[in-house]
C-alpha cells in the first residue's frame, strides 16, 4: 500500500499548540497511519518563501515551508482568509477580492507544488486539505506527478450563486477536477457543489458523486463527515477532573452550573449572537439568574485580518455590557477568555458544563460540538445546544437546535437545558455518544482513503463503463436518511452507505 502524504496549510508540529480542528484531526489520522505531512511552517522568512524544515516525530515525517511576509499577506491573510473564507461561509458582504492577492495565492500554491513534487513517489496517496490549496493537484500534475490525489474541504460549500459571484471562479474551482476524489463534510455541501458544476462550472454530473470537467476529466465527489478520537476524549475528560486548572474552575463556580463555548475568535462562529442569546436568557428567565455562569473560551485567530480585530472589540464590549447589567457582587455572568487550552484541560471544562453552546452562523463541521458530547459524564451528562448551520448538527440528533439568529429561541433553549430532567439528558446524550463512537476519526480517515484508493476512473473519460458500478461509492448517496425530525429541521446521520472501512 502506498505511503500517505498529507498536505495542508496548517500543520500540527510537535511543539505547536494553536486551536483549530483541521490540524487536530489530521494529527489523529497520521498518528495511526504514519506518513509525510507537508505544509506551511507557520514562520515568516524576511527574505523569501520556500525554505524547508524537516523533523520526524514517531511515524510522522514533517516537511514544512516558510513564507515571505508578502506571500503570507497575499495568500493566507489575503485570498484564503479575506476572500475564500467569507465566501465559503456565505458572507458575500465580507468578501474582499482583488487580483493581486489571487495571484499571490496561485504563486504560493505553485511554490507548494514545486517543493512537494520532488518528495513524492509514484505509489504515494496524496491527500490535500482545504481552501488554501484548491489549485495544488493541477499544479502537481503539470509537474508530472501521477499519484492518486484527493482533496477534502473542511469548510462549507456555499450555494452555487455565491460561488459564481467570485471573479475568476471557473479558473479556481475547475482546479478541483484534477483530483481523483473531492470530499465534503455533509451531503448538503456535496449537493451544492454538484449544482455549481452543472450550472456555472461548465461541467457535468454524470451520476451522483461522479463528475466530468469541461476538459472531459472525470472525478469523484462524496460526503465524509469528519469525526474525533471519541474514546481518547472521553478518557481525557474523565482524567481531567482532578487536573488543577479544572479543579480551580470547579471551586470558583460556588455550586452554580456552567455553560461553555469554545471557539476560535472567528465571525463564522456566531459569538456576538451567542452573547446576546445568553443576555436574552438572563432577561427573560429572571428566576434562573445567578444559577448559570457562561464561560466563553475564544483564542485569537487570524489576528492580522481587520474583520477579526473588529470582532474582538465587539465581544469585549458585549461581555462588559452583559456583566455590567446583570452581575452581582458575588457573581459574574460572562467569563470571557482569549486563551488557548490543551485538550487535557479543555475536556475537563466540557465535562463540568451543564450546557454546551455551539451556535455558529456557518461551520464546516465543528469538532467542539463532538468533543463536548464525548467528554460528558454518562450518569449526569450536559445538554448540547447546536446551530443547524454547523455540519455537526446533521449527526448530533440529541442536541437542542438553536438558530443563532433567533435570540429568544437561544434564551428558551438555555432555560430548557437548565431544567431538563436527568433521564432525558441521558437519553439524548447516549444516542449521540454511540454515534460518535462508531463514526470517529479513524472511521473518517479509513472511509475517505478507501474511497480514494477505489476512485480509479481514467482521467480521459475511459472507464466510463465503470460509472454505474462505482457511482455513489464513498458518499452513501443511495441510502435513505436514518431519521430525525426535531424542532422541524431534518437531520441525517452521516452517509451510512460508506463501505465499512477495511
Ligand atoms: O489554520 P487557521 O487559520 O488558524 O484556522 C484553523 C482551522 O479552521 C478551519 O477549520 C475547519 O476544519 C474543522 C475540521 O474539519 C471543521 O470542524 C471546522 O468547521 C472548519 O472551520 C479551517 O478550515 C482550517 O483550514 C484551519 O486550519
Ligand atoms: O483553547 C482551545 C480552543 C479550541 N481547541 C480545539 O480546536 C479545535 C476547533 O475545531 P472546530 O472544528 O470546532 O473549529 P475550527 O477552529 O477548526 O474552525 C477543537 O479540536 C478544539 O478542541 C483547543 O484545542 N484549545
Amino acid at each position: 500500500m502506498g505511503r500517505l502524504v498529507v498536505v495542508s496549510n496548517r500543520v500540527a508540529l510537535p511543539d505547536e499548540s494553536r486551536a483549530g480542528g483541521l490540524a487536530i484531526a489530521l494529527l489523529d489520522s497520521l498518528r495511526e497511519e504514519g506518513g509525510l505531512w507537508f505544509g506551511w511552517s507557520g514562520k515568516i522568512d524576511p527574505d523569501a518563501s520556500g525554505r524547508l524544515h524537516e523533523q520526524q516525530d514517531g511515524n510522522i515525517r514533517f516537511v514544512t515551508m516558510d513564507l515571505s511576509a508578502q506571500d503570507h499577506e497575499d495568500y493566507y491573510n489575503g485570498f484564503a482568509n479575506r476572500t475564500l473564507w467569507p465566501l465559503l461561509h456565505f458572507r458575500m458582504d465580507l468578501v474582499d477580492y482583488n487580483r493581486e492577492t489571487y495571484e499571490g495565492y496561485q504563486c504560493v500554491n505553485a511554490l507548494f507544488a514545486g517543493k512537494l513534487a520532488p518528495l513524492l513517489q509514484p505509489d504515494d496517496i496524496v491527500w490535500i486539505h482545504d481552501y488554501h490549496l484548491i489549485p495544488l493537484a493541477k499544479l502537481l500534475r503539470e509537474r508530472g506527478v501521477r499519484c492518486r490525489m484527493g482533496f477534502f474541504l473542511h469548510v462549507p460549500m456555499p450555494s452555487s450563486d455565491l460561488l459564481a459571484a467570485l471573479p475568476s471562479h471557473q479558473r479556481l474551482f475547475e482546479g478541483l477536477s484534477s483530483y481523483d476524489l473531492v470530499g465534503f463534510q455533509t451531503e448538503r455541501d456535496l449537493e451544492r457543489f454538484q449544482d455549481y458544476v452543472r450550472l456555472f462550472g461548465r461541467g457535468r454530473v454524470l451520476d451522483r458523486g461522479v463528475l466530468e470537467a469541461p476538459n472531459g476529466r472525470r472525478f469523484h465527489a462524496g460526503a465524509f463527515p469528519i469525526g474525533i478520537d471519541t474514546a481518547r476524549i472521553a478518557e481525557l475528560a474523565a482524567d481531567a477532573v482532578t487536573k488543577s486548572g479544572v479543579e480551580r474552575l470547579a471551586e470558583s463556580m460556588s455550586g452554580r452550573a456552567l455553560a461553555i463555548g469554545v471557539d476560535r475568535l472567528d465571525y463564522s462562529k456566531g459569538l456576538p449572537e451567542r452573547f446576546k442569546g445568553f443576555a436574552n436568557y438572563l432577561q427573560r428567565y429572571p428566576q434562573q439568574r445567578g444559577q448559570l455562569t457562561f464561560l466563553q473560551i475564544a483564542p485569537v485567530s487570524r489576528g492580522d485580518v481587520t474583520e477579526y480585530q473588529q470582532l474582538r472589540e465587539e465581544l469585549e464590549r458585549l461581555a462588559g455590557h452583559i456583566n455590567g447589567r446583570y452581575a452581582e457582587p458575588d457573581w459574574t455572568p460572562v467569563r470571557y477568555v482569549n486563551r488557548n487550552y490543551p485538550h487535557a484541560t479543555l475536556t475537563g471544562f466540557y465535562r463540568m458544563a451543564r450546557v454546551g453552546l455551539v451556535t455558529p452562523l456557518r461551520d464546516g463541521m465543528n469538532l467542539v460540538a463532538k468533543e463536548y458530547v464525548a467528554a460528558q459524564n454518562p450518569d449526569d451528562p450536559g445538554v448540547l445546544l447546536i446551530s443547524p448551520f454547523a455540519g455537526a448538527a446533521r449527526e448530533l440528533d440529541g442536541a437542542l437546535l438553536v438558530n443563532p439568529y433567533d435570540l429568544d429561541g437561544a434564551g428558551d433553549a438555555i432555560a430548557q437545558a437548565m431544567t431538563m430532567p436527568v433521564e432525558e439528558r441521558r437519553e439524548r446524550w447516549k444516542s449521540m455518544f454511540d454515534h460518535l463512537s462508531t463514526h470517529d476519526i479513524t472511521y473518517w480517515r479509513r472511509s475517505y482513503l478507501k474511497a480514494l484508493r477505489e476512485a480509479d476512473l481514467a482521467a480521459d473519460g475511459a472507464g466510463a463503463d465503470r460509472l454505474d458500478a462505482v457511482a455513489g461509492n464513498g458518499n452513501g448517496a443511495t441510502r435513505a436518511p436514518l431519521r430525525e425530525r426535531r424542532s422541524g429541521i431534518e437531520r441525517r446521520h452521516p452517509p451510512s452507505a460508506i463501505p465499512p472501512p477495511g
